[in-house]
This record gives C-alpha cells, structure tokens and sequence, in this order.
C-alpha cells in the first residue's frame, strides 16, 4: 500500500514523513504549538498520550519543547494493569522519555493505581483524574493492526460500554481475550471530544490497517479507530 492510494475521509489531514524522527519532530512541533496556545487561554492544558513502541522519538522530541510545562497535566489513554517497573508499562514509558528535560514539571495523572484487577483499581483511578479539566486539550492517539486504538479493543466484552457515546464514566476496565494484561482505558466520550487529535502511526502494516479502517467507517465495533476518523483528525505516519 501506498500513501498515495489511501482515500481519508474528508477533513481528516495527513502528514507522511519519511522517517519516524521526521515525523515525530512535526507531531512534537504541533503539539507543542497546541498546548502553547491553549496555556494562553486556560489556566492548565491537558496532554494525552498513547503507549507502545511508536511514541518514543515523539515524546523524546517533545520533552524538549519549551513550554510552562508546570501548567500540563500528562496522561495516558490507556495502560496495562501491570507494575510500574514492568517492561509492558505505558506509565513507565512516559516517566522515562517525556516526563524529562523542560517537561519534568508535567503534572502526570496515572490511570495504574492499587488494585489487582483494573476493576478493583476503578474508583480509585476516577480519583485519580478527578479535577481534570474537560474536554481533553490534546489527544495522541495509536492504532493496533486488529483496528484497536487506547484500550478499546474489538474482543474486549467490555467494549459496549466502554464506547457507548453516552457513557458517564471517563474510565473503563477492558479485558481483551488477545491481550496478557488487563487494560484500563479512557472511555469514547472524553477521547472523541478532545480539542485536538492526531492518529500516530509507524509501519507499512499500519498504513493498511488504517486503508481498512476507512473502508467502512460505520463498524466502529470491528475497529474502534473508526470512531475517531473524523474531520479534525491529524494523521502522522513513516514506515
Ligand atoms: O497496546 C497498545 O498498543 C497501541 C499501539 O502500539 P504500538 O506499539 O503499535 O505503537 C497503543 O496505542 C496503546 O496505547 C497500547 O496500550
């Protein structure tokens, strides 16, 4: 697949970068120039990140960028229910790539708290993120290659509610029979309505995920990410 065979849905704007460095310096630049302006206008901004392997030279790039990072809520979308110094922790991955440099000042808010299951950790996550402002400031979004995107995905039975449109809760505990770990996951409503989104992808694999994911972007259940390919959305991608 080529970038130039992929049809977006209209609004939805894209960069292709030659290499994941080029593209994660574009996505730093915009992310930085989002949340400079929003600490303008509002007493704290809010940056949401997703974990995995695509984000690091992203989150290396930015904790560089100068900002009033001392004003920045920092959060994940979406983590493993594992320990902190478990090699599979999104939270571990932030703290060590981009709660450093000018960005140490970050506040960081973490969706893993006690609890052996994430349902047991639920109310004390939502206590977690309770004086975090709404709608969402910036959103970074991944994709997996079965069209999952945070925490929510297509074999999780908890999927329903976790992407009811009209779901109270700002968490969910999801439990995906293709997944070792238990997730916990920021639910569709405060993900769709946040004030920017970008879609962070790396891989020729993903570039024909994504060519599904538009295929049909009625079957938000089949692939989550479908529920966020809408206009607004910032796609980033390099092989
Ligand atoms: O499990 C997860 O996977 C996705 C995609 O990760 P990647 O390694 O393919 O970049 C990620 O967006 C999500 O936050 C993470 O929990």
């Amino acid at each position: 697949m080529k970038t130039s065979d992929l049809t977006l849905p209209e609004g939805v704007q894209a960069r292709f970068g030659e290499t994941p460095d080029e593209v994660a310096l574009a996505l730093a630049d915009a992310v930085a120039g989002f949340l400079a302006v929003r600490l303008r206008e509002a007493t704290r901004a809010s940056l949401v990140v997703s974990g995995g392997s695509t984000p690091l030279p992203f989150f290396r790039a930015l904790s560089g960028r100068d900002l009033d990072w001392s004003r920045v809520d920092v959060l994940l979308a979406d983590e493993r229910w594992v320990s902190e110094d478990d090699p599979a922790s999104n939270t571990q991955l932030v703290r060590e790539n981009l709660l450093q440099n000018k960005a140490v000042s970050a506040r960081f808010l973490s969706l893993k708290q006690p609890g052996a299951t994430p349902s047991e950790g639920l109310e004390a996550v939502k206590a977690e993120l309770a004086d975090l402002a709404l709608p969402l400031d910036v959103l970074i979004l991944g994709m997996g290659n079965d069209g999952h995107t945070a925490s929510l995905f297509p074999d999780a039975p908890e999927l329903a509610h976790a992407m009811d449109p009209q779901c109270q809760e700002i968490v969910a505990a999801t439990t995906p029979a293709s997944q070792p770990q238990k997730r916990i996951t920021l639910t569709l409503p405060p993900l769709r309505d946040a004030r920017f989104t970008a879609l962070h992808l790396r891989g020729e694999d993903k570039l024909d995920t994504l060519s599904q994911a538009v295929s049909d972007l009625e079957s938000v259940m089949q692939m989550p990410v479908r529920a966020f390919l809408k206009p607004g959305l910032q796609v980033f991608w390099s092989p």
